[in-house]
């Protein structure tokens, strides 16, 4: 059998694994772990068209289909975004993508973040 080289990861795959942690530890009843289903929220994939989760995060990363930081705050803002749209302003749903949003951008848009080789953001 070939063995499979282990591929080394490169440092934005790196930065985007370390974030995607400090992230999904904000979301601790695990809201925005896995994709929303029509069964949990009817209706949601005729409101919702480009659907965003962490665990979909996470495999674009794996896939390499990140190239720089924005694409990956992009899909985050999206993931937020969709829960503010689907869901009531009183709900669960809605109030936990809020503070998600505002904490995770905390994080996404920190100076020391910017100062990394510009090849990264
Ligand atoms: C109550 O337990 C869970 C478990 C997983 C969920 O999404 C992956 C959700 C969930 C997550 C969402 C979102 C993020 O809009 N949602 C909207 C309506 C009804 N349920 C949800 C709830």
């Amino acid at each position: 059998c070939v063995l499979r080289q282990r591929q080394e990861h490169s440092p934005l795959y790196k930065l985007l694994d370390y974030l995607l942690k400090n992230l999904e530890k904000k979301d601790s009843q695990s809201f925005f772990a896995w994709p929303v289903t029509d069964n949990i929220a009817p209706g949601y994939s005729s409101i919702i068209t480009q659907p965003m989760d962490f665990s979909t995060m996470r495999q674009k990363n794996e896939d390499g289909a990140y190239t720089n930081l924005p694409q990956f705050t992009d899909d985050f803002k999206l993931m937020c975004s969709n829960a503010m749209t689907y869901n009531q302003q009183e709900t669960v749903y809605y109030r936990a993508a809020k503070r998600l949003l505002h904490g995770g951008l905390k994080i996404l848009t920190k100076e020391k973040l910017k100062l990394l080789a510009p090849s990264l953001t």
